[in-house]
């Protein structure tokens, strides 16, 4: 602790991660001592460390920081996306001895042992990041002090008694309990219900600013619950992103459905997009070790522009890139349309965004919402925007509830629908 209390004091007690498959990196005690075990994963932000210690998607994971220095703007009041750190871990290189910006309210280490989170400084975060590319993501544990002296074979069975990832459902450790509104700035335009899988703050913000009341609902939310925002049901339904393994979320996927079978206007991001590729019947699967950074190009398929944009996923939806299909159909035959992949990762070619042709719906895997992150992407957002104003139009002549049909000019891509502004 007494490096913590004194901010200068470079005495800090040993410190060890071990991964599953029996490497271990020796450092010194970072943030609250103690012993954690969870996924490792790492994240190639230079900034933004605190957008991702507070984003709810790293529950259970432990984060590995590829920029060598971190802490040094410190912990502000502004940048949090949650209302606590979510990761299981933190594992920098060389932590900042003193933080230094106008915003800065306390250091990330005291803030670190105030969330009781367990981390690790001074290992070559190069060589770990290296070597979960070459092996892939793997269960990892910190253990300091005394636990740091323990027999590495003690250490590495107690870190392969960790839970994996593949198969975990998280989105219910993470949700909101209870139900709220975020109002839309200025004039309100439509009502939206937001299904809060693991929401980012800066999300609702951003819709917000879009003139929508934005209805954040617990992960649980039925489709009644969803049909009983706003007067006459919500203008549009949003599904965030979150933790865990889409191919854990059957009750989510099952509302999805129904919100698309009403041709509600839908858009998702990350988790919400793999939940939109699980209700069209694709699979998902987990990737290698996952894109984390804020860095990561993309290509927007319908422009072929691309956008530099952020990203926190470990799995993807499992779909042909390369041209637009017929929905696979779900259990019970529905059919969904022609759907294309509207982006794609250009590091290695993995499904990045979703369109529906015949239904207003479409999600990415990415982060338009950029918290942290550069903005290229935000036009996403007056697309949802866009598809809702749609949907207003064709009132007179919709079947609401009605199965998807042959496309009409209300309903056709909505590439080209946010610039109906
Ligand atoms: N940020 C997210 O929504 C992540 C989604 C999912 N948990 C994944 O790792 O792929």
């Amino acid at each position: 602790m007494s490096a913590v209390a004194a901010g200068f004091d470079l005495d800090r007690p040993p410190a060890i991660l071990v991964l599953e498959d029996g490497r271990s990196f020796r450092g010194d005690a970072y943030g609250a001592p103690g012993q954690t075990v969870g996924e490792a994963v790492f994240s190639t932000g230079m900034t933004g460390y605190q957008e991702t210690l507070t984003d709810p998607s790293y529950h259970r994971q432990v984060v590995v920081m590829t920029a060598p220095h971190v802490g040094n703007t410190g912990i502000n009041d502004e940048d949090d996306e949650s209302s606590r750190f979510w990761v299981a871990g933190y594992v920098v290189r060389d932590p900042a001895l003193r933080p230094s910006s106008w915003r800065s309210r306390r250091s990330l280490e005291d803030e670190l042992v105030a969330q009781g989170i367990v981390g690790i400084s001074g290992i070559d975060t190069r060589a770990l990041t290296r070597h979960l590319r070459e092996r892939g993501a793997m269960r990892v544990g910190i253990f300091s002090g005394e636990l740091a002296q323990r027999p590495v074979t003690e250490l590495v069975a107690a870190v392969q008694d960790a839970p994996q990832m593949t198969g975990a459902a998280l989105a219910a450790e993470v949700t909101t309990k209870e139900r709220y509104v975020v109002p839309a700035v200025g004039e309100r335009r439509f009502t939206v219900a937001a299904v809060d899988l693991g929401i980012k703050a800066m999300t609702p913000t951003l819709l917000a600013r879009q003139g929508i009341e934005v209805h954040v609902l617990p992960a649980t939310a039925t489709f009644d619950d969803i049909r009983a925002v706003g007067d006459g049901g919500p203008d549009g339904v949003f599904f965030s992103n979150g933790p865990g393994d889409p191919a854990t979320a059957d009750a989510e996927v099952a509302v999805l459905r129904q919100v698309l079978d009403a041709r509600i206007p839908f858009f998702g991001i990350c988790f919400g997009n793999q939940l939109l590729g699980r209700a069209l019947g694709f699979g998902t699967y987990k990737l290698k070790y996952g894109h984390r950074g804020i860095n990561q190009p993309v290509m927007d398929r319908t422009t072929g522009k691309v956008e530099v944009t952020a990203h926190n996923h470990g799995f993807a939806v499992d779909a042909p890139t390369d041209r637009e299909v017929a929905a696979p159909a779900d259990a019970e035959g529905t059919a969904y349309g022609r759907v294309r992949v509207s982006h794609v990762c250009l590091n290695d070619d993995v499904v990045e965004g979703l369109e529906c042709l015949d239904l207003p719906a479409y999600s990415v895997q990415y982060h338009p919402e950029a918290a942290a992150g550069p903005h290229d992407a935000a036009y996403l957002f007056d697309r949802f925007v866009g598809l809702m104003e749609r949907r207003g139009l064709r009132e007179d002549t919709s079947d609401e509830g009605a199965r998807p049909g042959p496309p009409t000019s209300a309903t056709k891509s909505m590439s080209d629908a946010g610039e109906d502004k």
